[in-house]
Order: structure tokens, then C-alpha cells, then sequence
């Protein structure tokens, strides 16, 4: 079974696959409790489904590929799910905080936004999001090496752009051209 805030299909807003429309699927409940979170998101209502039902739901949508998301979706071990969803010919996206890489190990992709900057992952992950703000201490991101894409991306509000934190993060970039800017396109084209 599986707790599930939401589901809804659009365009993936963020990182390499920007504009794939996906089915999104978000889970309950994460580990951490950062600031500048929609707590709704994640720790409001959610509903218990099966396997079964959730396929019967994302088959309304004409998109093959899935994203789960949450909350963190690895506090939970979604393997069992992310290999039903591919028997089923899904592609399955997670985005993760790092919490448990092994819990999602058999996801065709994976993008982690660490929270601590002083602890950043090496290895389970296909993409790298932080979340920048005009107040974040960059410094401690300027010597972390990685062959795999790395996004700044500036903590918008809950549904609309953040243009001081946006125009923090171009600059960034700019300076740092390893980065590249992940601007949440849902944002700005107000779709979910
Ligand atoms: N369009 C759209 N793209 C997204 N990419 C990651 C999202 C998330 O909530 O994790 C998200 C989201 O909520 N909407
Ligand atoms: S890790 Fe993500 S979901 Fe969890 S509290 Fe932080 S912003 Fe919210």
C-alpha cells in the first residue's frame, strides 16, 4: 500500500527532463522539515492505495512516464512499486532528498536535492538539484565535483516564481557555468 497525497499529470517543471509530460505521483510524509516547504504537500491528507489502484488511475493519462515524489518518497522501500510500474512499461522518476538511495535503487532516474551541504551524496543518482536562495552559503558547493548534470534552482514561492532568488541563482551560474539554472517552468507557465 502506498500513501498518496496527490496525482496529477503535466509537464516535469524541473532539471534534465524540463517539459516531459509526466504523471506525478506524491507521497506522505518526509524525514526532514525544511523551512521553505509547502507542508501541504506532504503532510496533509493522503489516501492508501494499492499497487492496483494507483495503475488504474495513472492508465487515464496517455503519458508512459511516472515521477514520484512527496514529502521524501524514500522513507519508504519503493522497489517493489517502481518494478510494477516498469512491468507495466512505465519509465519511473524519483525525486529524492537522499534519505535512502536503496530504496529506490531500481528507478530508471533519480534526482537528488540535498538538503545538508555539508554531506552530499557521491553516487545513486542520475541528476543534482539544489535549492538556492539569495541567503544560501554557496561557497560550500563550489568544490563538489560530479560527472552528472548539476541544477541550481531558486526556492520560488509556493506557486510562483521567486525573482530575487531566480536572479541570485542566474548570477550563480554565470559566475559558475558547471551549474545550470533549473528555474521550476511550472511556475512560470501556472500549470501544476
Ligand atoms: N510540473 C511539476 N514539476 C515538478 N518537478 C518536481 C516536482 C515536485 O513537486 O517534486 C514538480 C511539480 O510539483 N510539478
Ligand atoms: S526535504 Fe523536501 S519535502 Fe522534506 S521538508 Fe524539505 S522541502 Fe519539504
Amino acid at each position: 500500500m502506498l500513501k498518496v497525497v496527490e496525482m496529477f499529470y503535466s509537464i516535469q517543471g524541473e532539471g534534465t527532463q524540463v517539459g516531459v509530460p509526466s504523471i506525478f505521483i506524491r507521497l506522505y510524509g518526509c524525514n526532514l522539515s525544511c523551512s521553505f516547504c509547502d507542508e501541504e504537500l506532504h503532510k496533509g491528507a493522503y489516501e492508501e492505495l494499492s499497487f492496483d489502484a494507483v495503475l488504474e488511475r495513472i492508465k487515464a493519462y496517455p503519458s508512459m512516464n511516472v515521477i514520484i515524489t512527496g514529502g521524501e518518497p524514500s522513507i519508504y522501500d519503493l522497489n517493489g512499486f517502481i518494478d510494477f510500474l516498469q512491468a507495466h512499461m512505465y519509465a519511473v522518476s524519483v525525486e529524492t532528498n537522499g534519505y535512502n538511495f536503496s530504496n529506490i535503487a531500481s528507478a530508471n532516474w533519480i534526482t537528488y536535492s540535498p538538503k545538508d551541504w555539508n554531506h552530499i551524496a557521491k553516487h545513486g543518482y542520475d541528476e543534482v538539484k539544489f535549492i538556492v536562495s539569495k541567503d544560501s552559503d554557496v561557497s560550500k558547493l563550489l568544490d563538489f565535483k560530479s560527472y552528472k548534470p548539476l541544477f541550481i534552482q531558486p526556492q520560488n514561492n509556493a506557486h510562483t516564481p521567486n525573482q530575487e532568488n531566480l536572479a541570485f541563482c542566474i548570477a550563480f551560474v554565470k559566475a559558475n557555468p558547471r551549474f545550470i539554472l533549473s528555474v521550476q517552468l511550472h511556475k512560470f507557465l501556472g500549470v501544476e
